[in-house]
């Protein structure tokens, strides 16, 4: 993994319309290719970083600077919702942002069915969302961002809405095509086990205002396995962030 960063926040502060402190002061240099988790209580301002990456709002001080150029970026979202087209199929759903860059349907044919076999829909492409499962149409959801070869992944909550066993069976695939295309992902979750198990880096946020309050490495190998995920080493990176997590979550009022 390179050491450069693809993407630096700079003393970024977000002040909503309404007043609202989203970000203060926050401070960010994200390696290409890295797998960056972002946990932390609810309105810290996850999301928030997500969508200023992504060019979608403005900070109000400081800078987002790239070290790629803006024709070079190439950035895809993935939601919790998978917000599938209910009347087209996993093949047309697939092809959308495609079509919406006006490719023909001649030219996009191979890219999504190559995009379909990544991501183990083959078989299920003349398949409606509505005869698929949770997991199977965030499949879908994962196969409509990857379509557009994007070197940066942006995901909020992708697997929140999901069952443990699907979750933990995405979490692996996603983490074997990570390993395969290296885009650099920015991963929003509330869950630590999925954080540790899929992250070079976990970065634990604070509220009022939002901010990161640490910053861990998770210096293990990849491929990680189920042997991971069971290990001592594996609790303990837990632990550490859990406890980072109640510190940030001290200050919140319930
Ligand atoms: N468009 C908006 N206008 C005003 N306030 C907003 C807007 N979007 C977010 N906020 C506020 O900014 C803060 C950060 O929100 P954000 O959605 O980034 O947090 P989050 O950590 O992703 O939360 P969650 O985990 O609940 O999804 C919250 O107080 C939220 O209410």
């Amino acid at each position: 993994m390179s050491k450069h960063p693809i993407i630096t926040l700079n003393q970024i502060t977000k002040v909503y319309t309404n007043g609202t402190v989203a970000l203060q002061d926050l401070n960010l240099a994200i390696p290409e290719s890295q797998f960056v988790s972002l946990v932390g209580p609810s309105g810290c301002g996850k999301s928030t970083v997500l969508r200023l990456i992504a060019g979608l709002g403005r900070t109000s001080s400081g800078s987002i600077d790239w070290s790629i150029t803006q024709q070079a970026r190439k950035l895809a979202f993935v939601f919790q919702d998978a917000a599938l087209m209910p009347w087209a199929n996993v093949r047309e759903n697939v092809r959308l942002p495609l079509k919406l860059a006006r490719m023909s349907k001649k030219d996009s044919q191979k890219l999504v069915q190559e995009t379909l076999e990544l991501v183990g829909l083959e078989g299920f492409e003349e398949n409606y969302p509505r005869q698929l499962s949770g997991g199977m149409k965030m499949r879908v959801s994962i196969a409509r961002a990857l379509v557009t070869q994007p070197n940066v992944l942006l995901m909020d909550e992708p697997f929140g809405a999901l069952d443990e066993i699907t979750r933990s069976k995405l979490n692996g695939d996603l983490l074997n095509l990570w390993l395969q295309q290296r885009w650099t992902v920015v991963f929003v979750t509330h869950n630590i086990y999925e954080a540790v198990y899929l992250s070079n880096r976990v970065l634990v946020m604070g509220i009022s205002p939002g901010r990161i309050v640490a910053d861990v490495e998770i210096d293990v190998p990849y491929p990680r396995d189920d042997d991971f995920r069971t290990s001592l080493l594996y609790n303990q990176y837990c632990r550490e962030i859990s406890q980072h997590l109640a510190k940030a979550m001290s200050f919140v009022p319930i």
